[in-house]
């Protein structure tokens, strides 16, 4: 099988339709894909379908996979005989609990990966700081509580949504799994963007020597959520392939994984790790 991959990033803008941003994401994933005939995998952003928006998200909730938007993802993957990581939508479960959930649909239209965000976003950040933010998922949403790793043509991939990635531990435990890349669609607030997008997304790299790919919404000025763009790819090296701007962008990319085993034969970090002194400091703690 071969050890190359073609992806494709739509950095898409979110409006207040879902059914129009349902539509505008098939529209655009097709068009990708007629343009690049060897693309593998489709990504899209976190809450795709509708506003990220604490407020909203009970409005444009929906039941996974037996919802009209993971219906749509289903059959274009099928259509189209591709992987998509449908970004995240909002779900509402059989309790009417809400979750920030990806899902993952295998060129067959089977649903292959449900992630449900682990780690809710929750920041009070003070104006001083490019406008702030104050933004508490867990007043609507309720965290999941599993790790999803599917496998994507000859690689593991982990799944993690926007603020999974400020978690080391998460991305050490795919590491551990086996996973050669890890993707967050992510909402990024726009006054941490500058500090911390791209540090994040390469220190995960660095540490876990795999593939880091995030795909985020455009940014909208007049939305309440400013989202900070800059959908990326960071290579096993920690280098950054590809970067977005802020505005409506699509990305198209072959990676090669025999980068990862590159990496991983140069730099042995993962087999000098001391976890017999690491195991016995955890249990004097
Ligand atoms: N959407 C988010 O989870 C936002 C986030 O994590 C951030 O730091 O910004």
């Amino acid at each position: 099988m071969s050890n190359k991959l073609t992806l494709g990033l739509l950095q898409l803008p979110v409006g207040k339709d879902v059914a129009d941003n349902v539509r505008r994401a098939l529209e655009s994933i097709t068009q990708l894909k007629a343009n690049n005939p060897q693309l593998q995998l489709a990504i899209l952003p976190e809450s795709f379908n509708g506003p990220y928006s604490v407020e909203e998200f009970g409005r444009h909730a929906e039941p996974v996979p037996d919802g009209p938007t993971c219906r749509a993802l289903s059959n274009l993957a099928r259509k189209l005989g591709i992987y998509i990581i449908g970004g995240s939508i909002i779900e509402r479960d059989v309790c009417n609990k809400l979750y920030n959930t990806c899902t993952v649909w295998a060129p067959n239209g089977q649903l292959i990966g449900r992630h449900r965000k682990l780690h809710l976003f929750n920041m009070n950040i003070e104006p001083e700081q490019l406008g702030g933010v104050q933004f508490d998922e867990g007043e609507a949403l309720t965290a999941g509580n599993e790790l999803t790793v599917v496998q994507i043509g000859a690689q593991k991939v982990g799944i993690g949504i926007c603020h999974d990635k400020r978690f080391e531990e998460l991305a050490r435990l795919y590491r551990n799994m086996g996973c050669s890349m890890i993707v967050y669609p992510s909402a990024f607030c726009i006054c941490q963007g500058p500090m911390h997008w791209e540090l994040l997304q390469r220190a995960r790299a660095m540490d876990n020597q795999l593939f880091v790919v995030t795909c985020a919404p455009a940014r909208d000025n007049m939305s309440g959520y400013v989202a900070y763009g800059h959908s990326m790819i960071v290579d096993p090296w920690a280098r950054v392939l590809r970067e977005a701007g802020q505005g409506r962008e699509l990305i198209v990319e072959t990676i090669d994984f025999d980068t990862v085993d590159e990496v991983r034969r140069q730099i042995p970090i993962y087999k000098q790790r001391r976890t017999d002194i690491y195991n016995q400091a955890r249990a004097n703690i």
